[in-house]
């Protein structure tokens, strides 16, 4: 039995004015893989992104997520599945400052996890992204790049079916973009799957599929490896 696409798309397309940005994104994602959205500054990389996590509408065409059309579900569906099948690692908003490092990582207990597990998924996140014993640290003190990691620590302890993560490594150093490869590694091999927009040549060799919107029509389709 051929696996369902976690995430799947059908003649995509954006437009801003009288621009438009890209067209005909064909798009499919099974689990256990990853894709890299590449393009220019300012090709709308994080335009789709959006688009794939229901976020923003396209002007065209359809975006399904776990088999259901993410943009003509119902509100209380699509609340769902932003809640249990989409985890996000966006460059803007990455955490709530106010809170501390463990709220902003327990934010979104998945459903069937307990209490104790979690606490556990968060302590095991920490330390894969090289935060090992920051829970209490209010959010809004750590550096951008440490607040990016706690942002891929989240994902990493919400376990998502579908991660789309926004540049996740640009404002970070060699080795703590190699915790995010190696954190985006440990969802891809349980099975999410992971799109990931970058200019980071590393983690496009990482991902191993590439989706180019420099290419009209761009198409890209994963298999579980
Ligand atoms: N709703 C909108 N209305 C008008 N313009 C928009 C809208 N959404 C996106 N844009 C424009 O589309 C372009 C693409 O933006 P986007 O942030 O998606 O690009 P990007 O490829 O992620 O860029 P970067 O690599 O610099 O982050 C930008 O010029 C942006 O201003």
């Amino acid at each position: 039995m051929t696996a369902q696409p976690l995430l799947a798309t059908e003649g995509l397309g954006f437009d801003v004015s009288t621009r438009t940005l890209w067209n005909g994104v064909r798009f499919e994602a099974y689990p256990g893989s990853a894709v890299a959205v590449r393009g220019v500054s300012g090709q709308g990389k994080s335009t789709l992104l959006r688009c794939l996590g229901g976020l923003q509408v396209p002007a065209r065409g359809r975006v399904r997520v776990l088999g259901e059309d993410v943009h003509r579900v119902g509100a209380a569906e699509r609340r769902r599945l932003r809640r249990e099948a989409l985890g996000f690692v966006m460059q803007d908003h990455a955490v709530v400052p106010e809170w501390t490092v463990a709220q902003n990582l327990g934010v979104l207990r998945p459903a069937g996890t307990t209490r104790a597990a979690l606490r556990e998924r968060i302590d095991e996140a920490l330390s894969v992204v090289g935060l090992r014993g920051r829970h209490r640290t209010r959010a809004g003190l750590l550096s951008g790049g440490e607040q990016q990691r706690v942002a891929v620590a989240r994902v990493l302890a919400q376990r998502p079916r579908v991660v789309l993560a926004d540049e996740p490594t640009a404002s970070l150093d060699e080795e703590s973009a190699e915790r995010v490869r190696h954190g985006l590694d440990a969802l891809r091999r349980t099975g999410s799957a992971i799109v990931v927009a970058t200019h980071d040549p590393m983690l496009v060799e990482w991902a191993g599929a590439e989706l180019d919107l420099a290419d009209f029509a761009a198409s890209v389709s994963t298999r579980k490896p």
